[in-house]
């Protein structure tokens, strides 16, 4: 992927985060680029989606975590106490390891968050519903089933599903934590696709276990271990020419 210079959307700094009293986050500090694509790799139980979580904050629902540090999304501190965190989930949804519709209808998983926010026009829902399906590349698919349950669509479809009831609040960021882990190889590359249109509109943070596909989709590719960076680069000069010794030991698959 060719790297795009853009501006910084999310700004980490020093970030610590503990489950009790063990340390899973050591001053993590990164700019994540808008309307890109990042990827975060590095073996099991580095830190990967713990980080992920912080940014829209899922980890406040896991008890005894603290954190330490700053994030900040288009300038604003999401940890201040001022921000209502239902808003912020709204700005940053969240793609995860299993689709997770809702056990509604097509129509009504997409809508979901709209009505949730007070939108109440039929013809608005439609137009809702509908571009986000399409964006979504899943409303040919679906066009004349909204009303069939979510639940009755393959597990790809379920997936692109999701994205669509992410993208459907507006959000600025998609946090994709192994999106297609539980997808087969079509599915995959499908949602790898969407993912390449998306990243026009939206800023994208992924988490993948599959180092290849961060190397087809992301534009910066971040390489932790043990819950620290050891690498971030654009994606391209880092499966190329890592600057670290344990990047080129990690890429070159000597372990993890
Ligand atoms: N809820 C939790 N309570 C306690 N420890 C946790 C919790 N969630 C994660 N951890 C620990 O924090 C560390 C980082 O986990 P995390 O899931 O972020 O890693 P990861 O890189 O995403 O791993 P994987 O690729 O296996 O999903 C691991 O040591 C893990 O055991």
């Amino acid at each position: 992927m060719q790297s795009i210079a853009s501006q910084t959307l999310i700004d980490i700094h020093k970030l610590n985060l503990y489950y009790g009293s063990f340390q899973a986050l050591k001053s993590v500090t990164m700019d994540i680029p808008e309307k890109a694509i990042t990827a975060f790799i590095g073996p099991s139980g580095c830190g990967k989606s713990t980080l992920l979580r912080t940014l829209n904050r899922m980890n406040d629902m896991i008890p005894n975590t603290r954190i330490e540090g700053k994030i900040t999304i288009g300038g604003a501190d999401i940890y201040s106490k001022e921000v209502d965190v239902e808003t912020l989930r709204k700005k940053v949804g969240m793609v995860f390891q299993q689709p997770n519709p809702f056990p509604k209808s097509i129509y009504d998983n997409v809508a979901y968050g709209p009505r949730l926010h007070g939108i109440r026009s039929k013809q608005k829902l439609d137009e809702i519903v509908e571009t986000s399906l399409r964006s979504a590349v899943l409303w040919d698919e679906v066009k004349d089933y909204l009303k069939r349950s979510a639940l009755s669509l393959s597990g790809g479809q379920q997936q692109r599903l999701c994205i669509a009831r992410a993208i459907a609040v507006n959000p600025d960021v998609l946090l994709m934590d192994e999106a297609t882990s539980a997808l087969d190889p079509i599915s995959t590359l499908k949602i790898e696709e969407l993912a390449q249109e998306l990243k026009d509109k939206y800023t994208i943070v992924m988490v993948t276990h599959n180092m290849h596909q961060a190397a087809r989709v992301s534009n910066q590719t971040v390489f932790f271990l043990n819950g620290e960076v050891v690498e971030f680069s654009d994606t391209e000069k880092l499966f190329s020419n890592p600057r670290d010794q344990r990047t080129e030991d990690y890429i070159s698959g000597r372990f993890g």
